[in-house]
């Protein structure tokens, strides 16, 4: 039997997102700490004659299953090929602001070292692909800077958990940077060490997400996502991730964030909502062999 693998690939929710400048190409420099939830997507391969990808899974629906899909173009950095069978079983909201087909491509980066023996592609290879992906890559809750290539470690993080909810609208992420009137905002602080979820909840109430008030601006549903999530008992912070239209809240205790999502999904049942805990550093679980 030929060998097979399987990759999770976890949402990336930037907990905070501070635009401070825009590079000659128009790209924009930013700073964010980003960490990874206990819920994603999963990808699993199978040594084959030749790549080939089907997408499957409740959000399956509008991914390209073909030569523009993220897990396709990952698959083609390897040279020589590594050729897989792929099965992508989507659960994420794509276009979302949660880094789904970042993730995936990152997935599909660590499935096919393991299947195939290989290195890793070099990081300028990874930033054509995305400027999430090196991030997607590491898995573990970093500062991120750059356009996304500089990454530095962050003191460890307290027990936190999330609700994610998207609206189902569509804010592509490039209409909503084109759309920031200001590009050099203030830098984010050095991230410190946290006694508890209270200290970390704190000190990121004072930070911000640039992106929110463009989105905003261009999906309003995003207003009515925030107030809902900010209302709900035990919720310490309601932002939203990358350039939306997903938003989270930010939880002390898996209780309270269980209460919540059970809450905004009786009572807006055409919304994408989910409770998951923040992961921390174990990047080596994001991938096991199955044979
Ligand atoms: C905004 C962020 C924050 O983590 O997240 P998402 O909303 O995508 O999840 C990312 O920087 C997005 O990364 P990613 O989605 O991989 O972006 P890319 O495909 O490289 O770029 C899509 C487009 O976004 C704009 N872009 C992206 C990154 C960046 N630092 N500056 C930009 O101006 C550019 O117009 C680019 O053409
Ligand atoms: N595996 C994939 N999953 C989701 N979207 C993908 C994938 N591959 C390519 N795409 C395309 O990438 C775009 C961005 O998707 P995604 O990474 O989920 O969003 P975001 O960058 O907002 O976090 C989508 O418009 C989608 O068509």
């Amino acid at each position: 039997m030929s060998k097979t693998a399987e990759a999770f690939a976890p949402a990336k929710v930037n907990l905070t997102l501070h635009v401070t400048g825009q590079r000659a190409d128009g790209y924009h420099l930013l700073e964010s700490l980003v960490v990874f939830a206990g819920v994603g997507d999963r990808l699993r391969g199978q040594l084959a004659p030749e790549t080939r990808l089907t997408v499957t899974g409740p959000r399956a629906a509008g991914v390209p299953t073909g030569d523009s899909n993220l897990v396709l173009k990952a698959a083609r950095l390897f040279r020589p090929e590594v050729p897989v069978a792929l099965t992508l079983e989507k659960h994420l909201p794509a276009a979302a602001g949660i880094g789904g087909g970042s993730s995936d491509a990152a997935a599909c980066l660590r499935l096919l070292a393991q299947l195939g023996g290989r290195a890793l592609p070099p990081q300028a290879a990874l930033l054509t692909l995305g400027a999430d992906v090196p991030v997607c890559l590491a898995g573990d809750p970093l500062r991120m800077a750059g356009i996304g290539e500089d990454l530095s470690p962050v003191p460890e993080l307290p027990p936190l958990w999330l609700v994610l909810v998207n609206p189902g609208v569509d804010v592509p992420t490039p209409a909503v940077f084109r759309a920031l009137t200001n590009k050099t905002n203030p830098p984010m602080p050095d991230v410190p060490a946290f006694a508890d979820a209270g200290a970390a909840l704190a000190w990121l109430a004072v930070q911000r997400n640039d992106l929110e008030a463009p989105a905003r601006a261009q999906a309003p549903v995003i207003d009515t996502v925030l107030a809902a999530l900010a209302v709900q008992p035990g919720c310490g912070l309601a932002r939203m991730s990358g350039s939306g239209a997903t938003c989270f809240g930010l939880f002390a205790e898996a209780a309270a964030a269980a209460a919540a999502a059970g809450a905004l999904a009786r009572a807006q049942p055409g919304w994408w909502v989910t409770a998951a805990p923040v992961l921390g550093r174990a990047p080596d679980q994001l991938i096991r062999a199955t044979t």
